[in-house]
């Protein structure tokens, strides 16, 4: 039996990343539901909403934070230092923290919580929901190897997780925190490809959503390079290679090496605005 079956996590934040990781931990039972509870800045119905779809607690503030075991951060980077500053006296050093925000350094957040209490720096992403994040986690000052073993199983329980130094999370966050909107996107356009080329738009969802299943089990499964996979679909002078002709004249790869450089910045810029106070 998990150790994590008998600690309690509250969710400091209630919006999609923290619902995703809810949904993931009721799905494989890690954390019995009425030992998870979340809180937000004042929304009750999205809180009740979280309870009746998986059956989560509902403590008052107080005893939800002061009571936990486990306090996941999951407010947007820009609410952390707020969102502190109201729970931090019934906070103390004995308690994990783990965070999900993008950006934020765990020495930040130990200044703002102003003890000692271990913090793990993570980046999921909202594939959690059902078991398939790609998580990396960094250890903060404070964080011993059973802080980070406890970190680990939460995640594993969500998908697979990668140990990083905290300094390449913002390229985790840019490649893979990100991600899966980057794969949403290019389902929004293929879609509307499939539409203008005459297709139901239920059917060409049908045929996109089984071509993405399938590329990326085959990736998953086959052990070739993508580049191999590809040139086994692009027959010479066929449909395939038109196709990706096209893309190259409009510079594809580009353009999604400057989207992840992009968002990698972001992330840097976020956490340059986050100055520890101590
Ligand atoms: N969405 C994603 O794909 C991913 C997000 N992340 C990170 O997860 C974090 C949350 O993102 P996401 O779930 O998308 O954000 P959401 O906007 O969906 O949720 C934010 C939550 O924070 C709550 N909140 C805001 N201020 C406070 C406060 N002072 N005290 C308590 N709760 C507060 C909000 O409550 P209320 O509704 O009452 O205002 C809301 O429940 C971010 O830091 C983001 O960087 C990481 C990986 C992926
Ligand atoms: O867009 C964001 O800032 C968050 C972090 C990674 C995914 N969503």
């Amino acid at each position: 039996m998990s150790i994590l079956q008998n600690k309690t996590i509250c969710f400091l934040g209630a919006g999609s990343m923290a619902e995703a990781m809810i949904s993931g931990l009721v799905d494989k039972n890690l954390i019995p539901s009425e030992q998870i509870c979340a809180i937000n800045r004042g929304n009750k119905a999205r809180i009740q909403e979280l309870v009746s779809r998986y059956g989560i607690a509902t403590p008052e503030k107080e005893e939800a934070i002061a009571g936990a075991d486990i306090i996941v951060l999951s407010v947007k980077p820009k609410d952390i230092a707020t969102a502190i500053a109201n729970i931090r006296a019934l906070t103390t050093p004995e308690q994990l923290f783990i965070s999900v925000l993008a950006g934020t350094s765990t020495d930040y957040i130990s200044s703002l919580l102003g003890h000692s209490a271990a913090v793990i720096r993570t980046m999921p992403n909202t594939s959690a929901a059902i078991g398939l994040s790609a998580t990396a986690l960094a250890p903060g000052k404070y964080a011993t190897d059973a802080d980070m073993d406890l970190a680990i199983q939460i995640f594993q329980a969500v998908g697979i997780v990668e140990i990083v130094q905290e300094d390449k999370l913002h390229a985790v966050t840019g490649l893979s925190g990100s991600g899966p909107a980057y794969v949403y996107y290019l389902v929004e356009a293929m879609e509307q490809a499939g539409q203008e080329i005459g297709l139901e738009r239920e059917t060409a969802r049908r045929l996109i959503l089984q071509t993405i299943i399938g590329a990326a089990h085959m990736l998953r499964d086959q052990g070739e390079e993508p580049a191999t996979l590809r040139k086994q679909v692009t027959s010479p002078g066929g449909t395939t290679a038109a196709g990706i002709a096209v893309l190259e004249k409009h510079g594809f790869q580009e353009a999604m090496l400057a989207c992840i450089k992009q968002a990698v910045a972001r992330s840097e810029e976020m956490g340059k605005q986050s100055v520890p106070t101590s």
